[in-house]
């Protein structure tokens, strides 16, 4: 019987880990099927990449005021990040710096143009989901992350995934806990402190918390397509490139379980597959099956 499991274990294909046992047989017709793992891609890393210096970029040069420690040890960065001077000379830096902390949401807004939201779901017994609240997105555009702890293959998760319904699967095995409370939180943050450099931090806590600094950082609420709705987003994996800036790093919502192997950061992604306006709920296909 252990060997029977061990191979359907081998054979899982599906998303997320607890749910698909009790819901495989009544969603089987909203499976999305992806023929090999190399086509499971939407948009092209480049364009991922692309959007997410956009944003985090703008969430630096947003939050220049707060980046004290940073800009100590790397005075340089600044340049970066600071808006040309403008022709007539401000009253003073603090005033300025206050006229541009925005909050993360118009930040987005601003970068992408739209807004998210969590809120109750449109699907009866759903919980909780994800909306665009404000604006809309292209089809094509990568809308959240998908952030947690992440495990690569045979390493230790046992007691985090007991009763845990943000368990996401990637394709090669590895595994993201994107739960925000409990075991996962204390695991998250502990793993997040450890891998701090000085002042640069290598991963966002702040989606643990009511006040997330990254805006995207809410895929992990983003609810399952139903017969009535159809997905509207689709997961896509990211490996985060050895070229991405240090101190963009603070808004990364995912953090290695272990490093003790060598290997770039991995990273999920929520991209539209369609166009997708204000007031509408995302939902994507926890039923993705690859061959
Ligand atoms: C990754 S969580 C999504 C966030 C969740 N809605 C919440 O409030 O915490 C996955 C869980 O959401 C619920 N869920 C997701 N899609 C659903 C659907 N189409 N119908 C009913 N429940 C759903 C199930 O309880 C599932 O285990």
């Amino acid at each position: 019987m252990l060997r029977g499991l061990r191979r359907r274990w081998a054979a899982y294909r599906y998303r997320f880990v607890p749910w698909l046992a009790l819901n495989l047989r009544r969603q089987r017709r909203t499976l999305r099927y992806v023929p090999e793992s190399s086509q499971d891609k939407i948009i092209p890393d480049e364009d991922v990449l692309e959007t997410l210096l956009k944003v985090f970029a703008a969430l630096f040069a947003n939050d220049l005021g707060r980046q004290a420690p940073v800009l100590a040890v790397r005075p340089e960065i600044r340049r970066k990040y600071e808006e040309p001077a403008p022709a007539e000379p401000r009253r003073s830096e603090e005033g300025a710096r206050s006229q541009r902390a925005l909050g993360p949401q118009e930040v987005l807004f601003q970068a992408l143009g739209f807004g998210l939201a969590r809120g109750r779901s449109s699907l009866p017994a759903a919980g909780t989901g994800v909306f665009v609240s404000r604006g809309g997105a292209r089809r094509g555009a990568v809308v959240a992350m998908y952030p947690g702890t992440v495990y690569r293959k045979h390493e230790p998760i046992f007691f985090q995934s007991l009763g845990n319904p943000f368990i996401f699967r990637c394709i090669d095995g590895v595994l993201i806990d994107g739960n925000d409370k409990g075991l996962s939180k204390a695991v998250y943050r502990s793993c997040s402190r450890r891998d701090q450099l000085g002042p640069f931090q290598m991963s966002d806590v702040s989606w643990l918390t009511a006040a997330p600094q990254n805006p995207l950082a809410v895929g992990q609420y983003v609810n399952n397509c139903s017969y009535e709705k159809a997905a509207n987003v689709c997961y896509q994996e990211f490996d985060v490139p050895r070229c991405f800036p240090v101190e963009l790093k603070q808004y990364l919502p995912n953090i290695v379980y272990s490093h003790d192997i060598q290997s770039p950061l991995r990273c999920v992604v929520l991209v539209t597959l369609r166009d997708i306006k204000q007031g509408e709920e995302l939902f994507s296909n926890y039923y993705t099956v690859i061959n």
